[in-house]
């Protein structure tokens, strides 16, 4: 362990911080894994297109996950599940091209790895090799645990995901996980299997603080919450959300950073009112 000014959340030995650092090669998974050696905490969100991804690249976040929150949040779909291979693919693509910095995590979409350990690696080693992205996203804790250890076997590094599940939405809703003696302990042991199939960091959706925090305490490798709480390594959330785009009622944990569809309606609305008025374009936006 070296040790960390508290005041500046900072390496004290010289190394590059995760968030603040002045690093411009490409964030890599060993980088995380000291992160969580000096007790920094990090954010991460959610990308879908270059352009976004480069603003928040050049934001300093350290890592962007290509979700399949793309599904409803990019694509117009209801929820996650009908996301294929082939789209992510195409958005995770996007994302490594307007990013030079940060670690680009592509997740895997509903029916891209169920099926088994080898099923898993054709769908990781696509997102891999067609869209540059340096590690995969998958969903399921003791269930996956084959998944995760054939990719990790095969190079390459796995974020697991824990808790809620969304691409399980048609089993177990949008729920709380982890409430209740026996569902903590499930969510114990999904988060030891992970760690043990050699997951390199571990999303916990939607569980107890408490219960995210004993998690976050117990295991070596750093823990991403997304309503769980304040004691994980990491914060997650979903870009629209954050920035006001998501039309909508938010999930209690988001935090909404800025107004971005009502940035967006204004002045799309004044644009239209110029145009209907005779006020756009003027002499100085024509050319002759
Ligand atoms: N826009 C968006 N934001 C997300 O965070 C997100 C997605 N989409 N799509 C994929 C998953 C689905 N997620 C969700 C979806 C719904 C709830 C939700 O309804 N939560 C409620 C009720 C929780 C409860 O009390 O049991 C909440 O108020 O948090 C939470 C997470 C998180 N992910
Ligand atoms: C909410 C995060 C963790 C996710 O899986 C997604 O955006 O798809
Ligand atoms: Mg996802």
């Amino acid at each position: 362990m070296t040790q960390l000014s508290a005041a500046q959340n900072k390496p004290s030995d010289g190394s590059k911080a995760l968030y603040g650092g002045k690093g411009t090669r490409r964030i890599t998974v060993r980088d995380i894994a000291l992160a969580k050696e000096r007790g920094e905490k990090w954010p991460m969100l959610t990308a879908y297109d270059a352009m976004t991804a480069s603003v928040f690249d050049e934001a300093g976040i350290p890592v962007l996950l290509v979700g399949d929150s793309a599904g409803n949040c990019h694509l117009g779909y209801e929820t996650t599940v009908p996301v294929t291979l082939d789209q992510m693919t195409m958005l995770a693509a996007a994302v490594v091209r307007g990013t030079t910095r940060s670690l680009i995590v592509g997740d895997l979409p509903f029916g891209s790895y169920q099926e088994g350990p080898v099923q898993a690696l054709r769908s990781a080693t696509r997102l891999v090799k067609d869209a540059g992205v340096g590690a995969v996203k998958l969903e399921g804790g003791e269930r996956s645990h084959e998944q995760i250890r054939l990719l990790v076997e095969a190079g390459i590094p796995v974020m697991a995901h824990i808790g809620l599940t969304p691409q399980s939405v048609n089993a177990m809703g949008y729920r709380v996980q982890g409430r209740g003696e026996e569902a903590a302990q499930q969510l114990l042991r999904d988060a030891k299997a992970v760690q043990d199939a050699g997951a390199f960091a571990v999303v916990l959706e939607l569980v107890p603080a408490e219960l995210a925090a004993e998690v976050t305490r117990i295991l070596h490798i750093p823990t991403v919450g997304i309503g769980a709480g304040p004691e994980t390594d990491a914060q997650v959330l979903v870009w629209t959300d954050m920035l006001g785009l998501t039309p909508g009622r938010m999930p209690k944990f988001v935090k909404k950073y800025a107004d971005l569809r009502e940035v967006m309606g204004t002045a799309v609305k004044s644009f239209a009112e110029d145009v209907v008025g005779g006020t756009f374009p003027l002499e100085e936006h024509s050319v002759h």
